[in-house]
């Protein structure tokens, strides 16, 4: 093999024989003024000494290896915390196709901006190339990519969430495949002799795409979905308008199987928005006697037809990148037991004084002292959080103690229900199953979520997320809302996954949650299971079809029918308040909005009385 080896002087002077790369490298180790170019090979050589130069330069500190092995702590700069959803860029050439829900400005004059930027940002730093793909390398049709970038701590984590390094290298240059270039820099030079901090960054931030050109370019943050660019970036929202192209899905779903007590196996899809629930349910622990959960992916799902005109869902990637606080052994033992495992970056979270990590809701009890994600003195009187509420865990999903055998499966599965959820405090009820896709499209369309610490800005605020994809579709959401359509359209509909929609989050009057949730959320995916099967009623109601009473299982739960009532109940007054925020979501999108979407508006207006 031609590719890069182990050793490290071999890494910074290879050649690749792929033209394309290498004119790109080189054009951008020209602008950007690396003291050097690293080629990543993805070896355990490699991860160890990249990780060993983290923790001497004060970015990662070594957790102890009988608590957490082969893992770390890491704390950003408190202004690098979370997606920066106002520095995000949709450059298609006509602003027209970036939609009204993207930023967007003229690719051309967006590259001189990020040129400027660019230029000699590299300086005193280390420039890293890494090949990765997103899906199995064995793929039809591989999704390649090559990130380049100055951040150790973007290899590191690019290591555990996709796959990389010297195989992906190899098949990128024996077939001459085409790859998405993926340019990122901290945007934080070093003048000669000038100190490295432990997490530079810039404050002027861009996460820019160009849909048209498959390129992603991003300056200023070290965080997650702003510099894993093969996440967000790359699988969603270069992926879809790649989706849109050639019809197929990129989402923001988890994947599960599901294995009843007869043994039935049923696949499920669920997009809801950035800390909503998607890892937590890609892990469910059912609490129902006999049913059983196996991870397929926990952030993203990419979906194709298969031949037998199902739709087949592959998880890209191959990592989790999970929010930490409320991760703990009573709502996500999976997580937990990943984690355990070790090999895990955690980005602000709070440090033990045994070198181990702790946030909120990893067990009931703080412990006594602890150093925050700010590196302050922390205890149980302190009035701040420990772990930053965005914190996160970056671990192997193959640690996961119940990944599904066809985790390995380029083909991926065959999806029979997809669920749309958000973070709502009233109105939606916990569960919904919609008359046809068209129907399923339009709940999709106008989903609602509360803000989360996951994006900076504020928390807590009821948005429009249609399809959870708000901050991550790289062309304007009319097309996109077309597009469902037009999948549904083109299939043979008895062959199409049923889509619901469903609410863990809603509250009674005294603000606690009606739905005891996590776990629980299994009582649900029997119902979906069941309806799917046939063999569970459901009323109709103005917004779609309810559990029928005593059709929910909620044998052995600790809660009275009263709040399942409450939990799934359709209240007309609070759907009437809905009605006018989705016509005024509805009229962003002017002629781009599928018509089908005003007259199921026009019916749910009219089944409201
Ligand atoms: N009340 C309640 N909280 C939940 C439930 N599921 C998840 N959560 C909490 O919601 C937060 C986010 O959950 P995650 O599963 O990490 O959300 P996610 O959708 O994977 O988030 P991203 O990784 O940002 O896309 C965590 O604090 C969870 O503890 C649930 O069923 N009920
Ligand atoms: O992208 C990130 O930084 C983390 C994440 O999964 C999300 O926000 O949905
Ligand atoms: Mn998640």
């Amino acid at each position: 093999m031609a590719a890069a080896t182990t050793d490290h002087p071999t890494n910074t002077t290879y050649r690749t024989t792929h033209a394309k790369l290498a004119a790109w490298v080189d054009e951008v180790s020209e602008l950007t003024q690396p003291d050097s170019i690293y080629w990543c090979d993805g070896t355990d050589e490699e991860w160890n000494r990249l990780t060993d130069e983290l923790v001497a330069a004060g970015t990662f500190v070594r957790l102890d290896e009988s608590k957490k092995p082969n893992s770390f702590w890491c704390a950003s700069d408190p202004s690098d915390v979370a997606r920066v959803e106002d520095r995000t860029f949709i450059c298609s050439q006509n602003a027209e196709d970036a939609g009204p829900t993207n930023n967007w400005m003229d690719p051309s004059e967006m590259k001189s901006v990020l040129n400027d930027l660019y230029s000699g940002s590299m300086r005193g730093r280390t420039m890293y190339v890494i090949p990765f793909v997103m899906g199995h390398l064995d793929a039809d049709k591989p999704m390649f990519g090559v990130e380049i970038t100055d951040s150790a701590y973007v290899v590191a984590s690019m290591r555990v969430m996709a796959r990389m390094g010297m195989d992906v290298l190899d098949k990128i240059e024996s077939t001459e495949a085409d790859f998405v270039p993926c340019l990122h820099s901290v945007g934080a030079p070093l003048e000669p002799g000038e100190a490295d901090i432990a997490w530079p960054c810039n404050d002027t931030k861009y996460i820019v795409h160009f849909p048209e050109e498959r390129a992603i370019w991003s300056y200023g943050s070290g965080y997650g979905g702003n510099a894993l660019l093969g996440k967000k970036c790359y699988s969603l929202r270069i992926a879809s308008a790649m989706a849109h192209d050639e019809g197929w899905l990129a989402e923001h779903m988890l994947i599960l199987k599901l294995t009843n007590p007869e043994g039935v196996v049923k696949y499920v899809a669920a997009a809801f928005p950035s800390a909503c629930g998607k890892t937590n349910l890609a892990m469910i622990t059912p609490t129902i006697p006999g049913w059983k959960a196996e991870t397929l992916g926990d952030d993203i799902a990419w979906m194709r037809f298969g031949k037998d005109g199902r739709l087949y869902a592959v998880n890209p990637e191959d990592g989790l990148f999970g929010v930490a606080p409320g991760t703990g052994y009573g709502t996500n033992p999976n997580a937990m037991k990943a984690i355990e495992q070790g090999n895990s970056v955690f980005t602000n979270v709070a440090l033990t004084d045994d070198g181990d990590i702790w946030w909120e809701g990893m067990t009931d009890e703080p412990p006594a002292h602890l150093t925050d994600w700010k590196g302050r003195d922390w205890t149980p009187a302190s009035s701040e959080k420990a772990a930053h509420p965005n914190s996160r865990f970056c671990t192997p999903i193959r640690q996961c103690p119940i990944i599904a055998d066809e985790y390995d499966d380029p083909r991926g599965v065959p999806i029979d229900a997809i669920l749309f959820g958000g973070r709502r405090k009233t109105t939606i009820p916990l569960v919904t199953e919609a008359r046809d896709w068209t129907h399923g499209t339009f709940m999709g369309a106008t989903l609602s979520s509360e803000t989360t610490a996951a994006a900076t800005g504020a928390v807590g605020v009821v948005r429009r997320d249609p399809m959870a994809m708000l901050p991550f579709m790289g062309y304007n959401a009319g097309d996109y809302f077309q597009h469902w359509l037009n999948v549904g359209k083109d299939a043979d509909s008895s062959k199409l996954p049923r889509i619901f929609y469903v609410n863990w989050f809603r509250r009674d009057d005294d603000g606690g949650f009606l739905w005891p949730g996590f776990g629980e959320n299994s009582r649900v995916l029997k119902w979906v299971f069941e309806r799917i099967q046939g063999t569970v009623d459901a009323v109709e109601t103005p917004v779609g079809r309810v559990p029928a009473p005593g059709s929910l299982d909620i044998d052995g739960l600790d809660v009275t029918e009263d709040d399942i009532a409450k939990a799934l109940a359709v209240k007309p007054e609070e759907w009437r308040d809905e009605l006018p925020q989705i016509t005024e979501w509805f009229e962003k999108f002017g002629e781009k909005l599928p018509s089908i979407f005003w007259s199921e508006l026009d019916g749910l207006r009219e089944r409201l009385g």
